[in-house]
C-alpha cells in the first residue's frame, strides 16, 4: 500500500492521517496541545510542543496503519493561518511562545496604522486589513519585545515554516503562497514580500521564508525521524486546504467551514477582488506558479456557541442534544442570540461590543436558547454572503454553499443555514476536507493522485439542504437579526 500523510496542525489539537491510494482516510493520530492565556486577549502555544505533537502523531499513525517512510509518497501539511513563530536560527529554538491567530495584542499599535493611513497600504498590496489577527504586526511585537532580538540572527515563520524547518533538519525555510498571503507582509498582486510593509513595520526581509507553490518541493524529512526519508509536496493554510479539500476550482464556488469559528472562502479566479464590506481578499491556492484568488470572510463563534450551551450555560451535556431542543423550541418565540463574545469578525470587525440576546419572555428556556444558537451561525453566514454578493458582481446570485467541520453533522443547523441564505447547502460525504486538501497536494505532485478535474468530479455529496423558507419570512428574520447586531454594537459605544 502506498500512502499520502495529511499533518493538520490546527489551533486546540495536531493529527496526522494517511490517506490510501484512493484517496480515502486509512488512519488517524491525533493529539492536544497546551493553549496559554498569559494575559486578558493574549494566546500563545509553544512551538517546540506543537513540534513534538506532529512527530509524536506521525510515528503514531505509521504504527496503526504499518507504514514504513517508504511506503508515504509525500507529506501535505496544513495549518491554522497567522500564527507566528520566530526562531534563532543557528540554534533553532524560538526565542518566545508563538503568537497565536485570535491573540489581540498588537490592536493598540494596529490602531496607530489606521491613525496615519497606513491600513491602506495594507490592504491594497496585501488584501487584508490593520488588526492583530495577521502575522505581520506580531512580528513587530516579537522583534521590539524580546530581549535581544533585533541583534540576533532570526527566522519567521508560520506553523507551516516551523514544521518544515524542523523536518528537514533545518535545511528549509519556505513557506507557500497562502501562508504567506496571510501575514499582511506579502504582496498578493505582485507575488512577493513588501519591502514598503516590511520598513514600516521595521521586518528585517532577511527573516522571511521563501515562498512556493501549494504543490511544490520543500524538502525531505531527516531520515532519522521517522525511519527514513519522505519528500513534502504539498503546503496550504487550513482554510485553503478546505476550499482545495471541497473541489472550490471555479469561480464562484464556495466553501463554508464550521468549526469553533467559521471561514467562507469565494474563489473569485484569476484576479483579486477588492472589498469594499471588510472581506479579505486572500490567495486561494497556487499551482503552477499562477494564484487563484478568494474573498474571505471570518466568524470566531461558530460551533463555539454550542460550546457555550454546553460548558456556559450548561443547557445540554452533548452539542449533538441542540437539534432536538431546536425542534422542540417554541414558535412564537423567536429568540435572537448574538454570539459576539470576543467582538465581532466579518464584516463588522468591531473588537469591543460583546453577546446579547434579543426577545426573552418568562417562556423563554433551554429550547429557545438552543435554537437561537444554532441560527445565529446562519445569520452570520448571510452576512457574509451578502458582503460578499456586492462586492463581487460576478458572483452567482444563489451560490451553492459547500459545508464541512464539525457543525455541519447538524442537520437541523444545516436547514435553517440554508433557509435564511435562501440557497442549497451541500455537505460531502468526506468530511475531513482540510486534510483531504493537503493530501491532495501532495499526492497530486507524486503522481499518485488525479489531476484537478479528476479531483473535482470524484467530489461526492452526502446530503443536500434546500431553502424551505417562504421570502417573507427570510426577509424578516434576516432583518431582525441586521438590527440585533446593531444594537449589540450600540450598547458597547
Ligand atoms: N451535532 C452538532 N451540533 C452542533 N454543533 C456541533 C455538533 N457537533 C460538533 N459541533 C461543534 O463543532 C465544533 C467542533 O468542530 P471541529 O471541526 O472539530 O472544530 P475545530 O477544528 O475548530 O476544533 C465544536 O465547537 C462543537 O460545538
Ligand atoms: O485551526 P483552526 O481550524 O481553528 O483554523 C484557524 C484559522 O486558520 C485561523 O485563520
Amino acid at each position: 500500500m502506498t500512502y499520502i500523510l495529511a499533518i493538520d496542525q490546527g489551533t486546540t489539537s495536531t493529527r496526522a492521517i494517511l490517506f490510501d491510494e484512493k484517496m480515502n482516510i486509512a488512519h488517524v493520530a491525533q493529539q492536544e496541545f497546551t493553549q496559554h492565556f498569559p494575559r486578558s486577549g493574549w494566546v500563545e502555544h509553544d512551538a517546540n510542543e506543537i513540534w513534538d505533537s506532529v512527530v509524536a502523531t506521525v510515528r503514531d499513525v505509521m504504527v496503526k496503519g504499518d507504514a514504513k517512510a517508504a511506503d508515504i509518497a509525500g507529506i501535505g501539511i496544513t495549518n491554522q493561518r497567522e500564527t507566528t513563530v520566530i526562531w534563532d536560527k543557528v540554534t533553532g529554538q524560538p526565542i518566545h511562545n508563538a503568537i497565536v491567530w485570535q491573540d489581540r495584542r498588537t490592536a493598540p499599535y494596529c490602531a496607530t496604522l489606521r491613525d496615519k493611513g497606513f491600513d491602506q497600504v495594507i490592504t491594497d498590496k496585501t488584501g487584508l486589513l490593520a488588526d492583530p489577527y495577521f502575522s505581520g504586526t506580531k512580528v513587530k511585537w516579537l522583534l521590539d519585545n524580546v530581549d535581544g532580538a533585533r541583534d540576533a540572527d532570526l527566522l519567521f515563520g508560520t506553523i507551516d515554516s516551523w514544521l518544515i524547518w524542523n523536518l528537514t533538519g533545518g535545511a528549509v525555510h519556505a513557506t507557500d503562497a497562502t501562508n504567506a498571503a496571510r501575514t499582511a507582509l506579502y504582496d498578493i498582486h505582485k507575488g512577493q514580500w513588501s519591502t514598503t510593509i516590511c520598513n514600516e513595520f521595521d521586518i528585517p526581509m532577511s527573516m522571511l521564508p521563501r515562498v512556493e507553490d501549494c504543490a511544490a518541493d520543500f524538502g525531505t524529512t531527516l531520515p532519522d525521524l521517522f525511519g527514513g526519508e519522505i519528500p513534502i509536496l504539498g503546503v496550504a493554510g487550513d482554510q485553503q486546504a478546505a476550499t482545495i479539500g471541497q473541489a472550490c476550482f471555479k469561480p464562484g464556488m464556495m466553501k463554508s467551514t464550521y468549526g469553533t469559528g467559521c471561514f467562507a472562502l469565494l474563489n473569485t479566479g484569476n484576479s483579486p477582488v477588492k472589498s469594499n464590506n471588510r472581506m479579505l481578499t486572500t490567495i486561494a491556492y497556487q499551482m503552477d506558479g499562477k494564484p487563484t484568488y478568494a474573498l474571505e470572510g471570518a466568524i470566531f463563534i461558530a460551533g463555539a456557541v454550542v460550546q457555550w450551551l454546553r460548558d456556559g450555560i450548561k443547557i445540554i451535556e452533548h452539542a449533538s442534544e441542540t437539534s432536538d431542543l431546536a425542534i422542540a423550541a417554541d414558535d412564537s418565540q423567536e429568540l435572537i442570540l448574538v454570539p459576539a463574545f470576543t467582538g465581532l469578525g466579518a464584516p463588522y470587525w468591531n473588537a469591543e461590543c460583546r453577546g446579547a440576546i434579543f426577545g426573552l419572555t418568562r417562556n423563554s428556556g433551554p429550547n429557545e436558547f438552543a435554537r437561537a444558537a444554532l441560527e445565529s451561525v446562519g445569520f452570520q453566514t448571510r452576512d457574509l454572503i451578502e458582503a460578499m454578493q456586492s462586492d463581487w458582481a460576478a458572483s452567482d446570485a444563489s451560490p451553492t454553499l459547500r459545508v464541512d467541520g464539525g457543525m455541519t453533522a447538524n442537520d437541523w443547523s444545516m436547514q435553517f443555514l440554508s433557509d435564511i441564505i435562501g440557497a442549497p447547502v451541500d455537505r460531502p460525504t468526506i468530511l475531513e476536507t482540510t486534510a483531504r486538501g493537503a493530501a491532495w497536494l501532495a499526492g497530486q505532485r507524486a503522481g499518485l493522485y488525479p489531476q484537478m478535474d479528476e479531483f473535482a468530479a470524484n467530489w461526492e455529496i452526502d446530503r443536500n439542504f434546500a431553502p424551505a423558507m417562504d421570502n417573507a419570512t427570510r426577509d424578516r428574520r434576516y432583518n431582525a437579526w441586521k438590527r440585533a447586531v446593531q444594537a449589540t454594537i450600540s450598547a458597547a459605544e
